[in-house]
């Protein structure tokens, strides 16, 4: 049974994939009011109130997916998720209309006092002459963070006579072009905008974009609105600028504590505020549960996830052509890691064919868990490979080169240790299956699954019956039995496959005989 935890409120209609599948458990509860069975839950999903922090993800053992039903992913600890091997994903576009429509809707309350109109009327009042506005025709709207939401908003303005500019460091001219904006330095955006709206993520570089300096260098009497996250716009700044009258009003959906208790921008009367409602319409809602949902749904069925966040994205004629690599390179790290038992530094994976044809990074994390997950005691997966090799001191490289194996697609990965090196190579052939084709210097082939036994010896007549009859008087079924060599004479290889675990002490009998140069145990 799988188990799911839904921990925020979200669209039912949008949940009933997962609502109505057999094998999951949804539980819809607060992170606190399940406390005890944490450590039960393959997935959750939540929206922006639930924290998912280094301390929840603790709590969380079996964890193997966050899905945020909506954009912002402030509220979860990535680097703390990727390090555990937890795949973090979100609805990207579901809610961009409703909130481009809400941030509207809040300029154009904002600049015609309606909220304020509304309640004067409410209280029996009819005094028209306090809610004089200003036309949004002719203004200058100065959009910071040109994303989907400040694209969406800036068509809406353009159709309202107004003038965009927009300041965006990752913008194109091109996209700018084409909805007809302008794009600013951002001192340039300042001095020249009526209205500035945010609509960047809440990081390192945009946190207090706005902020005491930099409003001073706005137009007197700019109106400034944050439908985004709290914090972009500083609010100890906007306060000061709000006293001075500087700033002639704010819209604000969203604040640097939620909700915003004791705080004192609710006491200004030219401020207008919602309780972080952009993405709160029918529409959005049950569009992020549906996304969110069906990418939960087939990540837990191991199917590709399309916005992840700490994963390549991949589609699903991609993944499917990946999956078979994929298998091969998770194996072969486990060889790798199985066939070196000493600290190693450094892993080099080189691509040949077709398989360099495609998102070869997912199954170099592929490869790296598979090598990790055989000496560490903790989760690997392709989420926090990369990051648990660094974190052990392990360099690695991935490299395409031109094809000289002869095979149709190859994989080879050269691993570098204390004093040692280790080379494996593999394929995959269509309608047959994965192949290990190459060790070290010698040519093999034998399908890497189950119990194996990796043999260096000198090549003499003797050898491998003495194999086959130590391991008969053990009652041991050799199942497959591959063998190379390079000269006649010289150093060969084999490769056992059994049916069950090997007891370590024939691996030390084996090893005793004076032809056997090395004896190795492989279970995958
Ligand atoms: N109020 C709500 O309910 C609500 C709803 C949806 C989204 N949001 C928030 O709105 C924001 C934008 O969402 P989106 O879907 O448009 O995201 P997006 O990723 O499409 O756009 C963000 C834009 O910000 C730009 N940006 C990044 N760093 C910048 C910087 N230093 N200076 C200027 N621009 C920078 C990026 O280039 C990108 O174009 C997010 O913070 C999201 O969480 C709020
Ligand atoms: O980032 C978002 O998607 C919005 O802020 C919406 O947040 P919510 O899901 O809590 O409404």
């Amino acid at each position: 049974m799988i188990h799911v935890l839904v921990s925020d409120s979200m669209s039912s209609e949008g949940l009933q994939p997962i609502l109505n599948a057999p094998q999951i458990n949804v539980v819809q509860k607060k992170v606190e009011e399940v406390e005890e069975e944490l450590h039960l839950f393959d997935a959750i999903l939540v929206r922006s109130a639930t924290k998912v922090t280094e301390e929840l993800l603790k709590k969380m053992t079996n964890l193997k997916i966050v899905g945020r039903a909506g954009v912002g992913v402030d509220n979860i600890d990535i680097d703390a998720a990727t390090k555990y091997g937890v795949v973090v994903i979100n609805a990207p576009n579901g809610n961009t209309i409703s909130t481009a429509e809400h941030t509207f809707a809040m300029m154009a309350s904002l600049l015609r006092h309606i909220p304020q109109a509304s309640v004067s009327v409410k209280s029996n009042e009819w005094n028209r002459n306090a809610f004089v506005g200003t036309e949004l025709y002719g203004k200058s709207l100065g959009i910071i963070g040109f994303g989907r939401i400040g694209g969406e908003l800036a068509k809406r303005a353009r159709v309202f006579g107004m003038d965009v500019l927009v300041y965006d460091p990752f913008l194109t001219k091109d996209r700018a072009e084409k909805i007809g904006v302008k794009i600013c330095a951002f001192d340039e955006l300042l001095a020249g905008a009526d209205i500035i709206t945010v609509h960047t993520p809440l990081i390192k570089e945009t946190k207090g974009i706005l902020n005491k300096e930099s409003i001073a260098k706005a137009k007197k009497g700019v109106y400034l609105l944050n439908c985004a996250r709290g914090g972009i716009i500083d609010e100890e700044g906007l306060i000061y600028h709000l006293k001075n009258k500087h700033v002639a009003g704010a819209a604000l959906d969203v604040f640097e504590v939620e909700p915003p208790v004791n705080n004192k921008l609710l006491e200004f009367e030219n401020v207008i505020v919602t309780p972080h409602l952009g993405a709160s319409t029918k529409e959005a809602q049950l569009n992020v549960a549906a996304q969110v949902t069906q990418e939960v749904l087939n990540y837990l069925d191991g199917k590709p996830v399309t916005s992840s966040i700490n994963l390549p994205t991949l589609t699903k004629e991609l993944f499917d052509k990946i999956q078979p690599f994929y298998q091969l390179a998770k194996k072969m790290g486990n060889i790798v890691s199985q066939c070196m038992r000493v600290p190693v530094q450094e892993i080099a994976i080189q691509y040949e064919g077709t398989v360099a044809e495609l998102e070869t990074s997912f199954i170099t994390k592929a490869l790296l868990s598979g090598f990790l997950g055989a000496r560490v005691d903790i989760t690997v997966n392709e989420v926090n490979a990369g990051m648990i090799a660094k974190e052990r001191g392990i360099t690695f490289s991935e490299k395409i080169t031109e094809n000289k194996s002869g095979y149709e697609n190859c994989l080879e990965v050269k691993v570098f240790g204390d004093d040692q090196t280790f080379v494996l190579k593999g394929t995959h052939v269509p309608n047959y299956g994965e192949r290990i084709v190459g060790i070290n210097d010698f040519n093999i082939d034998f399908y890497p699954t189950g119990h194996l036994m990796y043999i260096q010896h000198q090549d003499k007549p003797g050898v491998i019956g003495r194999v086959g009859k130590v391991l008969g008087d053990h009652e041991i079924n050799i199942a497959t039995m591959q063998v190379g060599r390079k000269v006649k004479g010289g150093e060969a290889i084999m490769m056992l496959a059994f049916d069950r675990v090997l007891d370590p002490s024939l691996t030390k009998q084996l090893a005793s005989y004076e032809e056997i140069v090395s004896v190795k145990t492989i279970d995958l």
